[in-house]
């Protein structure tokens, strides 16, 4: 699949939009993503890996948020149980179009569903495996918590939810250290402060960071028995969550 270098904030725009998940992004997502966050293929290989030991058989597993389906596709290679499928879901149309191209081919047994729409709206049943990579900072505060409820309700006895989040600290100078570090890896990807500044501008309000502790809190109350985090790479974090 031919997929372009990201140079959407490379030229100076008069007032940039808010971000969107549009065809333009969807064109240059997986070098977006990979220059963007840091530690993003480490946390895919290990969704994959964490799959095949909590996938269970005759169950689903939900990649919500999927994107271009980095983390399907990464699941579905190391799924071993029987009759498991994988159901990915987003809301942008551009992004599941030119997924359900790249799944085309991609062969596994393992049958993956995809479907465009609000994950807010997915039902949720029969699950072994949750994955929110990188999704959940663009659901509204507010609709957070009934959300991982919902996928808790979901979730069979042994299941898993990975949930990965850019964190936002306490503490004003973790908070500016992170983030300036931050910035420093996406220099060092080649980024100029030209395109790294626009495209902060272009996420405010439209990504909104918690900290870890909100997010753990959040999960023991929707039901999960522990949240911690297994990886860590500035202020970009990937939680497990334990049903
Ligand atoms: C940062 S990307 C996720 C990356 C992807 N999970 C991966 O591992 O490569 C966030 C995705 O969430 C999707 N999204 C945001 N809000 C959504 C919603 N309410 N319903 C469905 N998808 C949503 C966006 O369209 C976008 O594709
Ligand atoms: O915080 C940033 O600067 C980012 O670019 C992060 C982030 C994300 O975490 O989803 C934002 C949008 C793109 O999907 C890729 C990366």
């Amino acid at each position: 699949m031919n997929f372009k270098k990201d140079s959407l904030y490379a030229h100076p725009v008069e007032s940039p939009e808010g971000f969107q998940f549009d065809s333009a992004v969807t064109a240059v997502f997986p070098d977006m993503i990979q220059r963007s966050v840091p530690g993003y293929r480490s946390i895919i290989s290990a969704i994959g890996l964490l799959a095949g030991r909590f996938a269970q058989a005759n169950s689903l597993c939900y990649d919500l948020g999927c994107s271009l389906g980095a983390a399907t596709l990464a699941m579905r290679h190391q799924i071993e149980a029987h009759d498991c499928r994988i159901i990915a879901v987003d809301n942008s149309e551009a992004m599941i179009e030119r997924f359900k191209k790249i799944l085309a081919n991609d062969t596994s047994p393992i049958e993956v569903e995809t479907r465009c729409e609000d994950i807010r709206d997915t039902r949720l049943e029969n699950a072994s495996v949750v994955v929110l990579n990188f999704t959940l900072q663009f659901i509204p505060i507010e609709d957070r918590s009934e959300f991982l409820r919902n996928i808790y309700q979901a979730l069979l006895p042994g299941g898993i939810l990975i949930l990965s989040e850019k964190l936002k600290f306490d503490d004003p100078r973790q908070q500016q250290l992170q983030t300036e570090m931050h910035h420093a890896f996406k220099k060092a990807q080649g980024y100029s402060d030209l395109e790294i500044s626009q495209k902060r501008t272009a996420l405010e309000n439209v990504l909104i960071p918690e900290t870890f502790s909100c997010h753990q809190q959040r999960l023991l109350k929707a039901g999960f028995n522990s949240a911690e985090v297994w990886f860590q790479y500035f202020n970009f974090a990937s939680i497990i969550a334990l049903k």
